[in-house]
């Protein structure tokens, strides 16, 4: 028996695609997406008859909320190849912070590798009681990816050291700028 905690977040985002693979998703448009995840206790133990929870929810979900409503809510998805960024960046520097930068087009198959890896470091650096067994993220009511394992065998290969991409940091960034 495996027992899951599992919860779900709202967010609204834009994004465009510009590799060309959809020509009406190379205009910026937004969605206001789901993440819902699933965890587990990295330790099984049964309900002692006294707390009887896995952990405090608050415990588990705080700072990942933290992240999805301060850093992922109303942000910008752009590839880190995209001449948009350059754009914010020249004329926009503030702003420019409140893009999260993927590598390669930000499609939702990239965003849920990338919030599984940053969940995953936000788990770890809590104590590491828990661990992902799931992500799923809904782009809209007809799309959603979903996601488990090691979100490094997934993700595009980047130059820099893991530790340098922002995705692998238990922090509340979105880019490495
Ligand atoms: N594999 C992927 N394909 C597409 C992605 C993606 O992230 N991964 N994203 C898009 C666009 O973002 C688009 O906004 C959503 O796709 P689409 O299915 O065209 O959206 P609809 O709301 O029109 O879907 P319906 O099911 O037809 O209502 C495109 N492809």
């Amino acid at each position: 028996m495996t027992a899951e905690l599992v919860f779900t977040r709202r967010f609204c985002m834009g994004h465009r695609l510009i590799t060309g693979t959809s020509e009406k998703c190379a205009v910026p448009h937004g969605h206001n997406e789901y993440v819902k995840v699933t965890l587990r206790p990295v330790e099984e133990k049964w309900l002692d008859g006294h707390q009887n929870m896995i952990l405090p929810f608050a415990e588990a979900k705080t700072r990942w909320h933290d992240f999805v409503d301060n850093s992922l809510d109303h942000a910008l998805q752009l590839s880190e190849r995209d001449p948009l960024l350059a754009w914010f960046r020249d004329h926009e520097p503030e702003r420019a912070r409140r893009i999260v930068v993927t590598p390669g087009d930000p499609t939702t198959e990239v965003m849920t590798a990338l919030l599984l890896a940053k969940l995953t470091a936000i788990l770890a650096d809590q104590g590491g009681k828990l661990r992902v067994h799931e992500i799923e993220l809904e782009e809209t009511p007809t799309n959603t990816v979903k996601l488990s394992g090691d979100p490094s065998f997934y993700l595009p290969q980047v130059e820099r050291a893991a530790h340098a991409c922002w995705w692998n940091r238990a922090d509340m960034s979105i880019s490495d700028l």
